[in-house]
């Protein structure tokens, strides 16, 4: 056991094999030496006294005290934030990941604040006029108001026109008057909404003039700026204990009549005018659902981060962890040495990569759909969907498994709350579900290859996600495989359209059996589902190898061969885990994918030496990474030493409750 101020021994030995260079490769991850530097510089100004760590751990709190722990939390670092780190990004890049990474080290589970910031002040962006922008931004930046997104009812999340709370206008006082006419019409979920938030926007379905138009989004004061008190017509409250995100305060709200002014109808897709004349603004119906694309953008990234978090703990511990003996009477390995953990954990820091380059890419083309809509083109918004639906579905449920293998290579101490992988899965969980669920996402996905499935059938030009689709159409023959990276994204490319060509014939041929067009895409959405996952696999191989190669032009020999090894390492893992679409839709043979078993063995031991660089790379401070198990030093057991000193159960020898009800107990006869 090394002593207090050193870095395990087998962690200094790893160091030493790492044979590229470490920094080289955070450039990569951060896309860029500037961008390595601003981070370094945010994460030293908002960590400078040493981050807002417990006394007592999150975990061993009750309910009450961790919410206000974080709460308290969350209000030094928002001074952080608005005082020091808006300076540094600058106001229109407030929502940076890095800020958002950054608060990691204040939080283990989640900020009261985060939804504040990541949904309610970008819908106030994204769907306010400039005037209403004028008024309720400056509150909100400076937080002098806080707010949350309201959307989800306790009766319906996915199906958002199923939205029961009504919002009917009045031109006689100029107001709307929001109602929850049922049980299931109350809002329910919403982050921040059940203690903090004084307001938030609501998600509504809108008449006026007796018609109604859909639902549409408010800005709502429901608690009084001074005594926090809900106002009248306002019931809320905290929805209860959860798997995750219980620091979040999520909330139930419900309306009884509660009026609010014409302007608080966010106006920039549509309006109400004084007379309730609706005049719809937009030229695309689901401009109102915005917020959900921006932030089903920014969960890639998210996806990306905590993975990177996750296996940096799990492969630092399995460098440090020995067990078991290879021979009799040898000294126990690293668990790090058995390739079945090598199995475990190296596809996590590829899945890692993976999901960080296609997170900047899905941004870039983000940006680029933003500026084309701001010139009035909205061509490109399905397309926008259709991807960000389906990175968000995938990379999201991808890195919730590779953080539960992660927790599994860790073994007995990956179940400690203290070792942060709980917490990790957790919240990493969730993101499978919120803001769009897995399955419905696919599906919203699917719904737009089967249009361009059409499309390359009747010879038109597809856009360029799915002009794979227009190459494959002619082909009746199995695609014949070669092993090579981009013959894996060819096959890949295959599968999908196979996938995809099979659900149009379903269809068709359901259809034909009488079937109307609902009911055959029904009895056909497990296979679209199979489809649409195919297809954003494919996006994954293709941006992952052709970014990793851009990335990589200029960099080291020892850098290339590495990231060159982990990325095919991602393809051949892929490859092999869909051998069974590939036997189907393409010519390899069995021969073919007993090689590629050989190879992704060969990658593992190939990368061994390399592991703990590689996770040393994603540079996560220990305040950010908060484990046990996982510090830069590899201190694991005098950690875990040191928080059982901090568990309250500890404080006293004698608990209590011995006297109370053990005692008794046993005393007592049978
Ligand atoms: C101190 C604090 C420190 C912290 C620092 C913080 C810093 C913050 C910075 C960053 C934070 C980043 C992290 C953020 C974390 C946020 C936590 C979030 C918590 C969770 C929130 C929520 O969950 S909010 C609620 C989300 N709800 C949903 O997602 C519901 C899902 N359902 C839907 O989207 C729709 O109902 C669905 C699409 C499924 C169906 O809609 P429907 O109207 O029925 O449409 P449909 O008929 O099926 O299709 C019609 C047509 O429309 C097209 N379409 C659908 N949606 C869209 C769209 N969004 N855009 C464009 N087009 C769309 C669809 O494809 C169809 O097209 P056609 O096929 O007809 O052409
Ligand atoms: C931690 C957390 C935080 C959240 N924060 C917020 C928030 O801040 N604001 C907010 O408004 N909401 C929030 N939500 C709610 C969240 O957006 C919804 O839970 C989510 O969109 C899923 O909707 P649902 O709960 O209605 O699930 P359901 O739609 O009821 O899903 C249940 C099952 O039915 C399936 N299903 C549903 N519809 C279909 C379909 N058409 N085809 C096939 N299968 C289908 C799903 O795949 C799933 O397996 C939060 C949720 C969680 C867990």
């Amino acid at each position: 056991m090394s002593s207090k101020k050193e870095i395990n021994e087998d962690l200094v030995n790893e160091r030493r094999k790492c044979n590229f260079n470490i920094q080289e490769v955070t450039h990569i991850i951060d896309g860029g030496v500037e961008n390595t530097l601003q981070r370094k510089k945010i994460e030293d100004v908002a960590l400078n006294g040493g981050a807002s760590l417990d006394d007592v751990p999150e975990e061993c709190m009750n309910l009450r005290e961790r919410y206000e722990n974080a709460l308290r939390k969350s209000c030094v670092y928002a001074n952080i934030l608005r005082n020091e780190l808006l300076e540094i990004t600058g106001i229109e890049n407030f929502g940076t990941p890095v800020i958002r990474r950054t608060g990691d080290a204040f939080f283990k589970d989640i900020s009261p604040f985060m939804l504040h910031l990541g949904m309610f002040v970008p819908t106030i962006m994204g769907q306010c006029t400039a005037e209403q922008q004028g008024i309720w931004l400056p509150k909100a930046l400076d937080m002098q108001i806080i707010g949350a997104y309201a959307q989800t009812e306790l009766g319906h999340g996915t199906f958002i026109r199923g939205l029961e709370t009504t919002a009917t206008y009045d031109p006689k006082t100029k107001e709307f008057i929001l109602y929850s006419p049922t049980i299931t019409s109350y809002k329910w979920w919403a982050g921040g909404l059940g203690r903090t938030a004084n307001h938030c926007i609501v998600v509504a379905q809108l008449y006026t003039q007796g018609k109604c138009h859909g639902v549409h989004p408010f800005i709502v004061q429901i608690r009084d700026l001074d005594t926090h008190m809900p106002l009248p017509g306002i019931k809320v409250g905290e929805i209860g204990p959860r798997m995750g995100f219980n620091t979040a305060d999520n909330g139930f709200l419900g309306f009884n009549h509660f009026r609010i002014p014409r302007m608080n109808m966010m106006m920039k897709n549509a309006q109400v005018l004084e007379d309730g004349t609706y005049v719809k603004v937009a030229r695309h119906g689901k401009l109102t659902y915005g917020t959900m694309v921006f932030v089903r953008v920014t969960l890639v990234n998210e996806a990306s981060f905590n993975l990177s978090k996750a296996v940096t703990i799990a492969v630092r511990y399995s460098a440090v962890r020995r067990q078991s003996e290879l021979r009799p009477g040898s000294a126990e390995p690293q668990i790090l040495d058995y390739p079945t953990q090598q199995h475990k954990l190296f596809i996590c820091i590829a899945t890692a990569h993976a999901f960080q380059l296609t997170a900047n890419w899905l941004w870039h083309t983000f940006t680029v759909v933003q500026a084309e809509m701001r010139k009035g083109n909205i061509d490109t918004l399905p397309e926008l969907h259709a991807l960000s639906s389906c990175l968000k579905a995938v990379s999201t449920s991808d890195a919730a498994a590779c953080i539960e293998q992660c927790r599994f290579a860790c073994g007995g101490h990956g179940y400690m709350m203290s070792s942060n992988l709980p917490y990790l899965y957790s919240f990493v969980a969730a993101t499978r579900t919120y803001e769009g669920d897995y399955t419905v996402l696919l599906l919203q996905t699917a719904r737009y290859l089967v249009k361009a499935w059409e499309q390359a059938e009747a010879k038109k030009i597809v856009t360029p996600t799915v002009a794979y689709l227009n190459r494959c159409f002619d082909t009746n023959e199995k695609v014949a495989w070669t092993n090579s990276p981009e013959g894996i994204i060819k096959s890949f490319q295959a599968i999908a359209a196979g996938k995809i060509s099979l659900c149009v014939k379903n269809i068709r041929q359901r259809i034909k059996t009488g079937m109307d067009y609902e009911d055959a895409w029904l009895m056909t959405t497990v296979q679209l589902v199979s489809a649409a996952e195919a297809h954003c696999r494919s996006m994954i191989l293709d941006t992952y190898w052709n970014e990793m190669q851009r990335l990589t032009k200029t960099s080291s020999d020892n850098v290339k061969m590495v990231l060159y090894q982990l990325t095919t390492l991602y393809l051949v893992y892929w490859a092999l885990e869909k051998s069974g679409d590939l036997l189907r839709y393409t010519s390899i043979t069995e021969g073919d994918i007993d090689l590629l078993q050989k190879e992704y063995e060969d990658l593992l031991v190939k990368i061994r030496p390399n592991a703990v660089g590689l996770v040393d790379a994603f540079d996560l401070r220990d305040e950010i990474l908060r484990s046990t198990l996982g510090s830069y030093d590899g201190r694991v057991y005098e950690r875990l030493m040191e928080e059982v000193q901090k568990n309250p159960l500890n404080k006293v020898p004698v608990d209590p409750s011995f006297q109370k009800y053990l005692k008794p107990f046993m005393k007592s006869k049978i």
